[in-house]
């Protein structure tokens, strides 16, 4: 019986000369912490993405909305491709060039106004990235909902940008860039053309991404259906980076 088998609603792995490993970063490869800079990466998970790029061609990539250099910073060379910020920017090999799309800047009114959000809710965190505002609110919970009101009325002045739900977090970023289009563009081109997308995640944005690898005739998994929680990500591919290739399935 291959690892695969045991998780409900999908069917066996494919052979790893056949799959593609496109993994979504926080809450699904380290653990949900209490800021962005405070994230834990385990020396065992390095290690098993670099067995898995052995044993898959180098078909290992990390789909995230952070920023591509902030997953350079965690996770260094170890994936093989890199997509930020929901997609927007992708690398599609080691010290590749980046290729952005091309997509309005958030307004500055809103960002000045973001900025005085912070101040008048204590705790809350203005995250900038170059197309994109995130309001956090894990360090002021009861902010929330006010923060989402305000979020949704620029939105509403201007139809270009829309607010994604993340965790303890609204973002305010372009439309019609999404996780889904990073892993169709990954899968065009060597090393993953011609193989089978996996798709890990665990939040409202990795639904575009497992949606695409599905359409793709992948595999979509998503935490709590598939995992508990990161760590048994981590042990399911820590045992398929040092498992035969029997343990993949057919
Ligand atoms: O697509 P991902 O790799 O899952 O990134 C999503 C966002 O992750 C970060 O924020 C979230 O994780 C933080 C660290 O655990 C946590 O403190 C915060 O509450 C979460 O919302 C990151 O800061 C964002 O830029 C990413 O879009």
């Amino acid at each position: 019986m291959s690892l695969m088998s045991s998780l409900p609603g999908h069917g066996d792995m494919p052979p790893p000369d056949k799959t593609a490993f496109l993994l979504d970063f926080d809450g699904t490869l380290v653990e949900i912490a209490p800021t962005p800079e405070s994230v834990k990466v385990q020396a065992g998970l390095l290690a098993s993405l670099r067995r898995l790029r052995a044993k898959c061609a180098d078909a290992v990539a990390v789909i995230s909305g952070r920023p591509i250099e902030q997953i350079d910073f965690f996770l260094g060379d170890v994936p093989y491709a890199v997509a930020g910020e929901h997609g927007i920017a992708v690398r599609r090999s080691p010290g590749g060039i980046i290729h952005r799309a091309n997509l309005p800047p958030v307004p500055s009114a809103w960002l000045a106004q973001a900025d005085a959000l912070a101040v008048e809710h204590p705790g809350v965190r203005i995250e900038r990235k170059k197309a994109a505002v995130v309001l956090h609110f894990r360090g002021a919970p009861d902010a929330g909902p006010a923060l989402r009101d305000v979020a949704d009325g620029w939105v509403a002045s201007d139809p270009r940008f829309h607010v994604q739900e993340a965790k303890m977090a609204w973002e305010i970023r372009p439309a019609g860039i999404d996780k889904g289009h990073a892993v169709r563009d990954l899968m065009r081109a060597a090393p993953f053309a011609g193989r089978y997308p996996v798709f890990i995640g665990d939040d409202v944005t990795d639904e575009d991404g497992i949606r695409a690898a599905v359409a793709l005739g992948g595999i979509g998994l998503r935490i709590p259906r598939d995992f508990a929680d990161p760590a048994a990500v981590r042990a399911w591919l820590a045992a398929l980076s040092c498992g035969g290739d029997d343990t993949w399935g057919a």
